[in-house]
């Protein structure tokens, strides 16, 4: 069994995993630019301090979510590099699991927002 690792160097792997998506993932790119919008719009419209709450654990939970089918897709592509049911399944569904706290960030966003704009 391996030596268990410092949290230094958990930390610092976990950091590893976040440069990884944001750097191979377009998706992850895609959000990111959208966090930085709304974080600029917040500034700018100078949104109370729970509405920032709001947006924020918005914003943190579609991260989240796209790291996670990013974990889904690289298991899935080591343990079935062919086309398999299952394999459609498991992807899909993290894909899914993505889709969903992209449209409830939209339907945030909409509420918080657009009557200020
Ligand atoms: N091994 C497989 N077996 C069956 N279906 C697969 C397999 N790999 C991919 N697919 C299908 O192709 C779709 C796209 O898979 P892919 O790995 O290209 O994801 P992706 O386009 O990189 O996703 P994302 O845009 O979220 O990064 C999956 O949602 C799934 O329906």
């Amino acid at each position: 069994m391996r030596k268990k690792q410092s949290l230094l160097i958990s930390v610092k792997s976990a950091f590893g995993g976040i440069y990884y998506c944001v750097t191979h993932e377009r998706n992850m790119k895609i959000h990111i630019g959208a966090g930085l919008t709304v974080g600029f719009l917040s500034w700018w419209l100078a949104l109370d301090k729970y509405e920032i709450l709001i947006l924020l654990v918005t914003v943190e939970g579609v991260l989240v979510a796209e790291m996670i089918n990013t974990v889904v897709e690289t298991l899935v592509n080591m343990i079935s590099p062919e086309f398999h049911p299952l394999a459609k399944i498991a992807k899909d569904v993290a894909a899914g699991a993505v889709l969903i706290t992209a449209i409830f960030s939209l339907v945030v966003g909409y509420m918080l927002f657009f009557s200020k704009l």
